[in-house]
């Protein structure tokens, strides 16, 4: 049984269609790439499996159950600017509002839930940062937060909005062992990015998308050009198609 089971999922924003009948499986270990044009409807997607956006049909199963918002074991890890840095909150404060959904005005944090955001700090190394004020971290460190944030729930399903915009190498070298070794823990990992060469070389699949998935499969398995040019509306001649030579 797949972790993360999305089927037939139809989103319509503002009266125009943004996704239409997607479907997507990712297993326990997997680092599935979700990759398409701006637009393309990813971040989207990502949305109407955590239940931020209506779908007009289909369904989203975690374990084989429908998902419920807020209930179900799902990590998101939010694009960067999203995220409010100059709100003058430290790092481990900034970690605990990832528990907000167990969490309740009546009920304050307890010695599990600071465990809880202790654990993922070392996950993501930075139980040395904690104290800090968020504003002044670096992107990387930034980053690792939400991260950290995302895994406070001890989620079976991580979805990762394009976690690498913006981040030198040898820190996202750092960030995809830890994806990694999150799916490899019997996680379903779901990662949007516009790397595709990165995406091709460390994710166990790639998903095409453009407002439709075009082809989900294993990297080795995506060598013919014709769904990248019908994903990207490119011609046969696209510098974008040169990644596939390389491989
Ligand atoms: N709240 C909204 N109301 C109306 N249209 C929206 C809304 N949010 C997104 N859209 C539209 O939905 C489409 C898909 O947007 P989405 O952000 O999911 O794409 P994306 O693939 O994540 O793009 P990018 O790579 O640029 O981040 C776009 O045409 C966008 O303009």
């Amino acid at each position: 049984m797949s972790v993360l089971d999305v089927r037939g999922v139809t989103v319509a924003l503002g009266g125009r269609p943004v996704l239409d009948d997607v479907s997507l499986t990712v297993e326990a270990g997997e680092l599935t790439g979700l990759i398409g044009p701006n637009g393309a409807g990813k971040t989207t997607l990502l949305r109407a499996v955590l239940g931020l956006v209506r779908m007009s049909t289909g369904a989203v199963l975690v374990d084989g159950r429908p998902s419920r918002p807020g209930r179900s074991a799902i990590g998101y890890v939010p694009q960067r600017h999203e995220f409010a840095w100059d709100f003058p909150i430290a790092v481990e404060h900034a970690v605990m509002t990832g528990l907000s959904g167990r969490l309740s005005p009546f009920r304050r944090p307890g010695v599990d839930d600071w465990r809880a955001v202790g654990e993922a700090l070392e996950r993501v190394r930075m139980s040395d940062l904690a104290r800090r004020p968020v504003g002044e971290l670096s992107g990387g460190q930034r980053q690792r937060v939400l991260v950290a944030r995302a895994l406070a729930l001890q989620p079976r399903v991580l979805l990762l909005d394009e976690p690498f915009t913006g981040l030198d190498l040898p820190t996202q070298e750092l960030l995809t062992e830890l994806f990694l070794d999150l799916a490899r823990e019997d996680r379903a990992v779901l990662m949007t990015t516009h790397d595709l060469v990165g995406a091709l070389d460390t994710c166990s699949r790639i998903a095409l998308l453009n407002r439709t998935v075009i082809a989900d499969a294993a990297p080795s398995d995506l060598l013919d050009p014709e769904p990248w040019m019908r994903t990207f509306g490119v011609g046969e001649n696209s510098p974008l198609l040169k990644i596939l030579k390389v491989m």
